[in-house]
């Protein structure tokens, strides 16, 4: 669906992007993750063709990009600007149409799908009415994906969508974004620093550092085979979590645990047997304390599984 070849991009000295090539999927959601200044948002521009590669071919579909005209591009790609990127002199509802007036379409069909997704964002018709600025900062960022979903785009790119948020907040928004039916048959591109968000969305994460690609893989690929001493030590801290979040009961061999399905992730599991004081909160990185028959055999599983 997308393809970068042997991309880099240059600002006089500064090397941004340094000789990156990758494939998306159709229907697969990338997570560009990495610290800041290591060129994730310069990757989203050049896909959008905000700006031009100084060397090496992006395509869409087989065609490469330079070739198509950007308007039209843009059009097949919804974008969610890192802080939104709503106009403030705009309402909610004239933010949401600027693409489907490019597009043409009735004042009717625009307000009739902008009332469809506020509410699919859990907002409601009324906040139409209102300026970016009377929005809270969580409603905001749903407005900006609203946005970005008002054409239908077939691929998505968001520049860190959650960011600036408290982490309930972030957190609700995250699970609220990936109930979205709207973005299941979608391709999706997400630049994000934050480890867990990269792990609970990611088809596939691509970990960057200095410009450049310090490995592309799945969440198990990246946990359990780290390619470089910077990808373990960049996961270090949130190990424990991130293999929790990773794995399924099966893929650790349990297949009952009382009444949980195997294909539950161990966290998910953790979280029915726990007690909620203790399962509400992500559980300590370095040991699960709690003592349960079945936790105890959970963690065995996963200790067994790392030997493996
Ligand atoms: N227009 C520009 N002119 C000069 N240098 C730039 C320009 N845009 C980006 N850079 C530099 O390129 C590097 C990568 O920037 P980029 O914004 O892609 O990083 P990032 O990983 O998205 O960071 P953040 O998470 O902080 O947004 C940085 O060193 C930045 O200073």
């Amino acid at each position: 669906m997308i393809e970068l070849k042997h991309v880099s991009k240059t600002y006089g000295p500064v090397k941004a992007v340094q000789d990156i090539s990758f494939t998306v999927d159709e229907g697969e959601t990338l997570i560009l993750l990495g610290t800041s200044g290591c060129g994730k948002t310069t990757v989203l521009r050049m896909l959008n063709k905000l700006i031009e590669p100084t060397t090496g071919a992006i395509f869409l579909k087989n065609q490469p990009i330079s070739a198509i005209p950007a308007e039209q591009l843009r059009r097949s790609m919804g974008y969610v600007l890192q802080h939104t990127g709503l106009f403030p002199h705009y309402t909610v509802a004239e933010n949401m149409a600027i693409v489907p007036r490019q597009l043409k379409w009735d004042t009717h069909r625009i307000k009739s799908r902008a009332v469809e997704l506020i509410e699919k964002l859990h907002l409601s018709e009324e906040h139409l009415h209102l300026y970016p600025d009377q929005l809270s900062g969580g409603q905001q960022q749903r407005v900006g994906i609203a946005r970005a979903l008002m054409a239908d785009p077939p691929v998505l790119l968001l520049d860190e969508p959650f960011g600036a948020l408290d982490p309930i907040t972030r957190t609700h928004i995250r699970q609220e974004f990936l109930q979205l039916d709207e973005l299941k048959r979608k391709t999706v591109i997400m630049v994000t620093h934050d480890i867990t968000e990269a792990f609970e969305l990611g088809d596939r994460i691509c970990l960057m550092q200095q410009g450049q690609i310090e490995q592309l893989g799945t969440p198990e690929e990246l946990i359990f085979n780290p390619q470089s001493n910077f990808v373990a030590s960049f996961l270090q801290e949130q190990q424990l979590p991130l293999e929790l979040k990773t794995l399924t009961l099966t893929e650790i061999g349990l297949t009952e645990i009382g009444q949980l399905p195997a294909s539950m992730s161990i966290w998910e599991a953790l979280t029915h047997l726990l007690p909620p004081s203790k399962a509400v909160t992500p559980l300590p990185n370095s040991k699960v304390t709690e003592n349960s028959a079945e936790v105890s055999q959970i963690m065995q599983a996963l200790h067994n599984h790392r030997k493996s």
